[in-house]
């Protein structure tokens, strides 16, 4: 049994988040307007009556979707704590690199990546861009394989639950990185782009977890200029449940390989898909690679919903996949 969530995530509710306004919006095609209407309105309702939802707000995680993550480490264990590197593929709005970053504080680090800007995290640090992107990839792993050489903790003699008031300043580390412009420009695939082959000194990271879903057409949210919760301009399913389920496959993928080029044995690796035929062969390539493999359907996922989650446990140390580009 999952302990209410309530009951385990107090400490969760020390992030609070300032919302930053962008000052423009072009608003909605007039074609969506009457359907952006009703869904927002379904929308709210559900929302009211989901508890997970109420208690995410409540405790200041950035979305309902902190608690299937919460049900699966408390099941599988998968952050083993302070100093780990976690890959959150698709992390926007945050919650789950909030739920991550409290597990693995105060020397871990975070690196999200997201199609649509964000706020991140405190202390999360986020790259926007398309993770099918081999240029996107390349430019993710040169940063892990960069900061890690200059990683520097705060002193011994600093206490960690106590930070001082300037390290409370910072809302996100201040990397030195690219600007999405700069990475669109690079956009197509050229032999520079293509993401770097490690070896296997160079796998840096700990756990890599996917919750990327293909974003679907604006249905929502028009009036939405606040980048502290985007995930709600955006559905995340088409209503077509193969098409779905095709998108997530690539996603997956995209996620495995990269969790095969950068995960350290013994690695951890989490990714939601959306069930249908192609999925058992995904697994099987999961079990080439990792010890034990699991299918999840956390309660706190929608049980209409087709999602579903593989939780791949232990990397093993020479195992390695080849998936199709
Ligand atoms: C369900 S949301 C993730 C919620 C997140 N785990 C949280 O806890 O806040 C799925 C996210 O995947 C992102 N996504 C989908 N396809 C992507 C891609 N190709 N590259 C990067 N992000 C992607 C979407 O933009 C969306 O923000």
């Amino acid at each position: 049994m999952i302990p209410r969530p309530a009951a385990r995530l107090t400490s969760l509710l020390r992030f609070s988040s300032l919302p930053r306004v962008s000052t423009h919006s072009l608003g909605p095609p007039a074609v969506w307007l009457a359907r952006s209407a009703s869904s927002t309105s379904r929308w709210k309702q559900r929302q009211g009556r989901d508890s997970f939802a109420r208690d995410a707000k409540v405790q200041g995680l950035k979305s309902r979707a902190a608690f299937k993550l919460l049900e699966m480490d408390a099941k599988y264990r998968i952050f083993k704590g302070n100093g780990q590197t976690v890959i959150d593929l698709g992390y926007a709005p945050g919650s789950w690199s909030q739920v991550a970053m409290e597990r693995i504080r105060p020397h871990g680090r975070v690196i999200g990546i997201d199609l649509i800007p964000a706020q991140p995290p405190r202390g999360v640090t986020t790259f926007q861009g398309d993770f099918l992107s081999p240029s996107v990839q390349a430019m993710v792993k040169t940063f892990i394989i960069d900061s890690h050489q200059h990683q520097s903790y705060p002193p011994d003699d600093q206490d960690p639950e106590n930070p001082t008031d300037d390290v409370d300043d910072v809302d996100a580390q201040d990397v030195d990185r690219p600007s999405y412009i700069d990475m669109e420009r690079h956009a197509v695939p050229s032999p520079e782009s293509s993401a770097p082959t490690l070896n296997a000194s160079e796998r840096l990271v700990d756990v890599v977890l996917s919750d990327m879903s293909a974003p679907w057409e604006q249905t929502s949210g028009f009036n939405v200029n606040t980048l502290s919760n985007p995930y709600h301009r955006l559905m995340n399913t088409s209503g077509n449940a193969f098409r779905d389920h095709a998108g997530s496959m690539d996603l997956c993928a995209a996620a495995l390989q990269f969790a095969s080029d950068t995960l350290k044995a013994g690695g951890h690796f989490v990714c939601k898909f959306y069930q249908g035929s192609e999925d058992k062969l995904f697994e099987k390539k999961l079990k080439s690679m990792f010890v034990k493999v699991y299918r999840e359907k956390p309660e706190s996922s929608r049980k209409e919903s087709k999602e579903a989650y593989f939780v791949a446990l232990r990397r093993k140390g020479n195992a390695t996949v080849k998936l199709d580009p």
